[in-house]
């Protein structure tokens, strides 16, 4: 599976916050009862449209499904007990739409939002920020660190 990906997206913290907040811009006019936030990866866009949003009800959709770049079964760790209506439903992104179907499944009636969406899961989502190619793989920051990088001379020159 990881041999579907030939690039990469690197999101910073910056460009990450910079995105969610223009999301919210298309969000505000809005009225939620509370959000949802799809686990792990939906956690933190949820908790910046919370607070551009001032909502403080907050639930979550508890999935595992990929192991790094390798989608296996998908599994409901919790669902919640309503329809979604009238709820925000959130996700970091939306790649072969495999988590958003089955979300959507439990929560059909809730304004579902990614920030980054790839064309195959696009149609699930009611609104997302930016496009990315399918083949393209987004790395988050909360994935990587700060490492040392050797000067450009000693990589070709060594
Ligand atoms: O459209 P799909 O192909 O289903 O992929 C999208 C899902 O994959 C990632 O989650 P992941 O399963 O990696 O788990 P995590 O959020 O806990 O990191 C991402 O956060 C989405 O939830
Ligand atoms: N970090 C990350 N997780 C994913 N899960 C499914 N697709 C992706 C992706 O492009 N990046
Ligand atoms: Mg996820």
């Amino acid at each position: 599976m990881a041999n579907r990906y030939h690039q990469h997206f690197t999101v910073s913290w910056d460009q990450l916050h910079r995105d969610v907040r223009e999301l919210c811009h298309r969000l505000v006019e809005r009225d939620f009862k509370g959000i949802v936030a799809i686990t792990r990866g939906g956690l933190i866009p949820a908790a910046l449209i919370a607070r551009e949003l001032n909502v403080r009800l907050i639930d979550t959709v508890c999935i595992s499904s990929y192991d790094h770049m390798n989608q296996g079964g998908l599994d409901v760790l919790k669902g919640v007990d309503h329809d979604g209506e009238g709820w925000l439903l959130v996700d970091d992104l939306v790649d072969t739409g495999k988590t958003a179907r089955k979300v959507r499944e439990m929560l059909p009636k809730a304004h579902f939002v990614t920030v980054y969406a790839k064309p195959e899961g696009r149609p699930l989502v009611d609104q997302y920020l930016t496009e990315v190619a399918q083949d393209c793989w987004i790395q988050f920051p909360w994935d990587m660190g700060i490492a040392y990088v050797e000067p450009l001379v000693d990589q070709v020159k060594r």
